[in-house]
């Protein structure tokens, strides 16, 4: 592939003629990338040829322990937004979300080559404070900052491995980089003063010393749907959530549909998704096989929602300080911590778990939301700015309205 030999040497005009020739673009395909470059996010990523941009809306109606909240969100896909909002609208018929950060350190792996873990283990004991001292060094202003690591594990993965588990307080930052600068300084320390013999450093994604617990409750007045009564809603949305606890079929999309309104909050406060979608469902498996993060219980004549999960999430760093919407999204979501960002997150997505599973036990997911994915499948199928109402007016009418039908009430259209 010698075409691309130092592809990242060449300057931005170079990058997007070489593209444009390997890929054989037209001179229209090439100006809907050029047209929208910025030239700081080519000093941010590799090989960069253009800005691809989603959208953002606001999902409103959120109260959160006690706070009246808006959440802006970055997705793609109609409805997610309208549904987090009516999940949010439900629980603020009674009092609101509660949510609760329970622990925020970040966890940290050395993964050590060693028969002897007995030997490891009485080591690492007899160090314990020395250990901490050393990782500390390796990043002093996070002291400052309020954190620190906390404490020391050692877990035998196998025969010929341990895990030397370091978990630290990285304050308000996600803290990947902070935590492996400590884990490379303590694993070379123990290298040298141990004799040890390490595979590896590296922070580990699952998060489960990062949890947050968010609860809220449902009047059943507010459930009450296609004519099933809202006791009725509430019952069937109990059984939903436990056949997300018994069924890992049902549980993958139970919480796909938790990880709609958590991931597109996470991208619009500049926070790492991957990082929080592993971590969540490593938690999902935690008890041996893959299950429902949420569940609805019948609680005093109410629907009782509750959720605890992983979120390893950072207030400041990251790409928090080089996408500029971020800091405005903080404000319009009136986050000013870490802590507060994580309550959030959860809040929205048990929210979009309860419009999701409302939806499933009464109408169907369809109606709501094809109703609002009709406007994509106008716009794929080519209408414009003028003719999208009159399209989507056309498609709702139908049955089951598919690209076809789209295409060829545009072509009426324009006869
Ligand atoms: C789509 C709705 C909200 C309609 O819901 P509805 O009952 O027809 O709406 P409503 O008119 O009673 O409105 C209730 C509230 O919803 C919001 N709302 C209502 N319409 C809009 C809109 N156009 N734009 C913005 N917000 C909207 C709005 O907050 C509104 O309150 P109001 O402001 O009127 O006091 C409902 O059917 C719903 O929540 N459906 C769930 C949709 C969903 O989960 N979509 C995600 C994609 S499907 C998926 O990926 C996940 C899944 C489903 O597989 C997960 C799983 O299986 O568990
Ligand atoms: N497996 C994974 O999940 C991995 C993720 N990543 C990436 O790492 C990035 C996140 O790492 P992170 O260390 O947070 O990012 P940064 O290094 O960008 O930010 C952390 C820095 O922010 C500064 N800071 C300022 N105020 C505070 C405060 N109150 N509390 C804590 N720190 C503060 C600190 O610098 P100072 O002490 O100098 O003030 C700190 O080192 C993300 O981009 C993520 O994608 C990277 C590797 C692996």
């Amino acid at each position: 592939m010698g075409t691309f030999k130092h592809f990242y040497h060449k300057n931005y005009d170079e990058r997007l003629s070489i593209i444009s020739n390997f890929a054989d673009l037209n001179n229209q395909e090439v100006d809907e990338f050029a047209n929208s470059k910025n030239q700081k996010n080519n000093s941010l990523i590799e090989n960069y040829i253009t800005d691809y941009s989603l959208p953002e809306g606001i999902a409103v109606n959120f109260i959160i322990n006690g706070f009246n909240k808006v959440a802006p969100m970055v997705t793609e896909e109609p409805s997610v937004i309208a549904a987090a909002s009516n999940g949010a609208r439900m629980f603020s018929k009674s009092d609101g979300l509660h949510a609760k950060v329970i622990s925020h350190n970040l966890t940290g792996q050395i993964i050590i080559k060693t028969d002897n873990y007995n030997l490891l283990y009485g080591y690492v004991k007899n160090h314990y404070a020395e250990l901490l001292r050393t990782a500390n060094n390796a990043h002093k202003s996070i002291i400052d900052h309020g954190g620190g690591a906390k404490k020391i594990h050692v877990r035998k993965l196998d025969e010929h491995y341990c895990s030397l588990d370091l978990f630290v307080d990285v304050a308000e930052a996600m803290g990947a980089n902070i935590i492996n600068s400590m884990l490379e300084a303590l694993a070379s320390f123990i290298s040298t003063n141990h004799n040890e013999n390490i595979l590896m450093s590296i922070l580990s994604n699952y998060s489960i010393d990062s949890l947050v617990r968010v609860t809220g409750k449902v009047p059943f007045a507010q459930l009450g749907k296609n004519g099933i009564s809202g006791e009725n809603v509430a019952k069937k949305i109990v059984e939903a959530s436990h056949i997300a606890q018994i069924d890992p079929y049902r549980a993958a999309t139970h919480n796909k549909g938790i990880m709609n309104g958590i991931d597109a909050f996470v991208m619009a406060m500049g926070n790492d998704w991957r990082a929080v979608e592993s971590g969540v469902h490593a938690y999902a498996s935690r008890n041996g096989s893959y299950q429902g993060l949420s569940k609805f219980t019948i609680e005093d004549g109410a629907l009782f929602g509750e959720m605890t999960i992983p979120l390893s999430l950072g207030f400041v760093g990251g790409a928090t300080k080089v996408l500029p919407k971020v800091k405005v999204n903080q404000k319009i979501a009136k986050v000013q911590s870490k802590n507060e960002l994580m309550q959030m997150a959860a809040a929205v997505g048990l929210s979009q778990n309860l419009a999701a599973l409302k939806a499933l036990v009464t109408e169907g997911i369809q109606k709501g939301h094809m109703n609002l994915q009709l406007k994509s499948l106008a716009m794929s199928a080519g209408a414009n700015d003028e003719e999208l109402a009159h399209v989507v007016d056309k498609l709702r009418q139908l049955a089951n309205p598919n690209l076809q039908d789209a295409q060829t009430i545009i072509k009426k259209l324009r006869k």
